[in-house]
């Protein structure tokens, strides 16, 4: 099945909040645990336990698993495996993208089944050339998996790049352009297509017409500030298709699974009125 039709689907049972499983060093230390890789571990799974059985999806963040190097990687693969296992969608938020021969090596790492770190889905940038993530669209659709392009990112530096002018000033923003590129890889796909965009949930307006048939991923809800009035704002008709997501302002909540859990709960409700 397409990674457009599970997102679908999965969001259509669970709802639509996507959980961050992001092990900051101070969320470390504020569960009571050291910031070394048994820390990691702990706090990694046990957030993973508590709200990957009722979250449409998930999405860890590479960076902080790496940075404990083999013993941290290690312990995503784990995250990845629980959290499909719990029957959520695994979103590995790497934001990888390079040329062409290397693009290959990183989809065959993330969206290969026969990787240990392979996922339903994972974000890349097309900052180097949209072209560049051909190999990352072809695995994904060997693979039915999914992407999620940067388009336009929660953080306030996105804008520099992502507003700027095509064609010497005279075309589309930068980001209009990303849309219009996924608007054609996702053309005619039903319910929806595999290629998505990362769109912040912190944005006053977007600078691209978001109305293509993909899904959504809108990070910068809950810490960033993102609010559900803000979802329904920025997304409109597309509302539907998005995946607000949220990792501090979730993981705060722990270590209790339960506290975890009912966050998790209320968010997706929050999102549903
Ligand atoms: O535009 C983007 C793209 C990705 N992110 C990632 O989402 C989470 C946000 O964490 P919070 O704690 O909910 O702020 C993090 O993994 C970022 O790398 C983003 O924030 N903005």
């Amino acid at each position: 099945m397409t990674f457009g039709r599970r997102f679908t689907e999965k969001l259509a049972e669970r709802g639509s909040f996507c959980a961050g499983i992001d092990p900051h060093g101070p969320l470390l230390e504020a569960w009571g645990l050291d910031d070394d890789v048994a820390g990691l571990e702990r706090f990694a799974l046990a957030a993973t336990e508590a709200v990957a059985p009722v979250c449409s999806m998930i999405k860890p963040q590479s960076a902080f698993y790496e940075r404990f190097g083999s013993r941290g990687v290690a312990v995503l693969e784990r995250v990845v495996e629980i959290g499909r296992q719990a029957g959520a969608l695994v979103l590995l938020d790497v934001k990888r993208g390079d040329i062409g021969s290397t693009s290959q090596a990183y989809a065959d790492a993330y969206l290969d089944p026969a990787s240990p770190l392979a996922c339903d889905a994972v974000t890349v940038s097309p900052y180097l050339g949209f072209g560049s993530l051909t190999p990352f669209v072809e695995t994904a659709r060997r693979h039915d998996a999914g992407l999620f392009v940067l388009v336009e990112t929660s953080n306030k530096e996105g804008p520099e790049v992502q507003h700027a002018r095509t064609d010497d000033g005279a075309g589309p923003t930068v980001a209009q352009r990303m849309t219009d590129h996924l608007r054609e890889l996702n053309a005619g796909a039903e319910p929806l297509g595999s290629f998505g965009a990362v769109v912040g949930a912190t944005l006053a307006s977007p600078a691209a017409d978001l109305a293509f048939n993909g899904p959504l991923l809108a990070p910068g809800f809950g810490a960033q500030g993102g609010t559900p009035a803000d979802i329904r704002r920025i997304f409109g008709a597309q509302a539907a298709h998005v995946a607000p997501s949220s990792s501090r302002e979730l993981l705060r909540r722990g270590p209790d699974p339960a506290a975890l859990r009912e966050a998790a709960l209320r968010a997706n409700d929050e999102l549903r009125a």
